[in-house]
């Protein structure tokens, strides 16, 4: 099987690669007269680790946005899950199933790291203030639940330590894998990694590479990610979309990528047509 393969694929360590999760058909994004994203389609299979890459400018985060729902393109579809997606909130994707990291972490500096987690489970809360007053017994139980799942993400990022400490406290490293802790608190279906090594010393870079891939095979959560390290990247992905200029120019797994003399000329600066 391969990755053109509607039921699947294998990758080339062995790992069991499904349908489609998320497709993107022909999508166009303009900010007034800029074409931040050109008529680009792509597909996310269940499970795979899939990057987007390309130089500045070339579009990534835009699409990011697309996907997590922060932007609606002026064109194209997105499919998730089987379904065409209408306009929709970024809180309503989020419940149904897409948690993200950002670029410039955006974490409550002032709040403990457990309650940073907490946070991310506020999209699968039930009981709201009413419940809470009506129901108490409910609202607790529920509480705990959500207490439980946290400290189970806490024990699996190895973050047991900083349980207590306020989030402002932490370098730069730790801070990145609290946010991983927070997105990956919502339970997601789909993982959004906004540039996750940027910044970072060698030692966290090769931390956040076995917990991204620890997540994928642990949890079965599917991940995308945009990052600028070109071996991390090639190392942890099953298959690339390249961007430039807002199209894309580039779509396979590393090899073929790395291959591709659209995407070499793109980093190297030879022809931009
Ligand atoms: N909110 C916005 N308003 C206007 N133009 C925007 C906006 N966001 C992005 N753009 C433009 O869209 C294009 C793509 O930008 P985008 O940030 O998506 O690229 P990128 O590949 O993520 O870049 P980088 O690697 O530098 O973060 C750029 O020309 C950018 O200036």
């Amino acid at each position: 099987m391969n990755a053109m393969n509607p039921e699947g694929y294998v990758t080339s360590d062995g790992r069991k690669i499904g349908g489609v999760l998320m497709e993107m058909k022909n999508i166009t994004l303009r900010f007034g007269g800029v074409k931040a994203i050109t008529d680009i389609s792509f597909d996310i299979r269940e499970g795979e680790i899939r990057a987007i890459i390309g130089p500045n400018g070339a579009g990534k985060s835009s699409m990011l946005n697309v996907i997590s729902g922060f932007y609606i393109p002026q064109e194209g579809e997105v499919w998730f899950r089987g379904k065409k997606r209408a306009p929709m909130k970024p809180y309503e994707v989020a419940q149904q199933g897409i948690a993200r990291t950002f670029q410039n972490i955006a974490l409550f500096e002032g709040m403990s790291v457990l309650d940073n987690i907490m946070t991310g489970r506020l999209t699968l809360m039930k009981s709201g203030m009413l419940d809470q007053a009506m129901w108490w017994g409910r609202a607790q139980r529920e509480e705990t639940e959500h207490r439980e799942k946290v400290e189970k993400i806490i024990d699996f990022l190895e973050i047991q330590h900083i349980r207590k400490t306020p989030v402002g406290r932490l370098p730069y490293g730790l801070k990145k894998r609290v946010e991983l802790a927070r997105a990956l608190a919502a339970e997601p279906k789909l993982l959004l990694l906004d540039e996750p090594m940027a910044g970072m010393n060698v030692e966290e870079k090769e931390d956040m590479c076995r917990f991204i891939l620890d997540v994928n095979d642990e949890f079965g959560t599917t991940i995308t990610l945009i990052e600028h390290d070109m071996g991390v990247v090639m190392d942890l992905s099953d298959r690339v979309v390249v961007m430039d200029y807002g199209k894309k120019i580039g779509d396979g797994p590393p090899d073929e990528v790395r291959a591709n003399p659209d995407v070499i000329n793109a980093y190297l600066g030879v022809s931009h047509d």
